[in-house]
């Protein structure tokens, strides 16, 4: 049985990808899920800060930011090497990239505009011991070469949690790393191929559309369940 969904943000709990504004239906359907018993985490590339903060207005029971090097689930853990400030600024020069806003607030996964990756990159990032991932809203530089993987398997051992009883939704190729420790996979309709060829299921909707198509089924099926065992 499902005890914990893991959601992405950007693009998949939003109205589309591209866009920030995030979708109401999507949100109150795991209102419903959660007073069903389910508990729901966000899963993002985002700041810690502006992670948590949403979580906490969002009314979800934790978070895994920085594509999984802070995990917050009651207390705080941090589970990679911080980049050094300046390293970020040779970054964004050397390829003329743009930094996130968000970075001031970062220190192990930095984010960059436009989001995508070249050649010559790949090759810096390889000389300099760094990793790089694109979630489609930004380029994001990092230590850490498991991405989210990392975060969700400290949030698994913390909830003491079988990898059967998580699902994650998802809508990109950082989100790949996230699905590795989910029993069930699911990818919203406007996702990217490679994660729509490893996930169990994509959803018909695209980002919030899809979320509340796949939660809704779940909480049919629990209340499926619940009837069935009342007399
Ligand atoms: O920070 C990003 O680039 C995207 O964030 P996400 O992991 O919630 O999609
Ligand atoms: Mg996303």
């Amino acid at each position: 049985m499902i005890k914990v969904i893991l959601f992405d943000l950007d693009g998949t709990l939003t109205i589309d990808r591209n866009s920030y504004l995030l979708d109401l239906d999507a949100l109150n359907s795991i209102r419903d899920l959660q007073s069903l018993g389910v508990k729901a985490f966000l899963v993002t590339g985002n700041s810690y800060p502006v992670s948590r903060g949403l979580a906490t207005y969002l009314g979800m029971d934790g978070v895994v930011a920085e594509n999984g090097c802070v995990v917050y689930a009651g207390e705080e853990h941090f589970l990679c090497k911080e980049i050094d400030h300046i390293i970020v600024k040779e970054f964004e020069s050397k390829f003329g990239l743009k930094g996130s806003w968000q970075n001031k607030f970062r220190k192990y996964d930095f984010g960059f505009y436009p989001p995508q990756i070249t050649p010559p990159m790949e090759e810096w990032a390889l000389e300099n011991g760094f990793s790089l991932k694109t979630s489609g809203y930004a380029l994001h530089l990092s230590y850490n070469s498991q991405g989210k993987l990392i975060g969700v398997r400290k949030l698994l051992d913390l909830l003491k949690l079988d990898e059967k009883d998580v699902a994650a939704i998802g809508d990109s190729l950082t989100d790949i790393d996230m699905m590795k420790l989910a029993g069930v996979k699911v990818a919203v309709a406007n996702g990217d191929d490679e994660l729509k060829a490893i996930a169990d299921l994509v959803t018909k909707g695209k980002s919030g559309e899809g979320v509340k198509e796949y939660i809704m089924s779940i909480v049919n099926a629990l209340h499926g369940r619940n009837q069935r065992t009342c007399p």
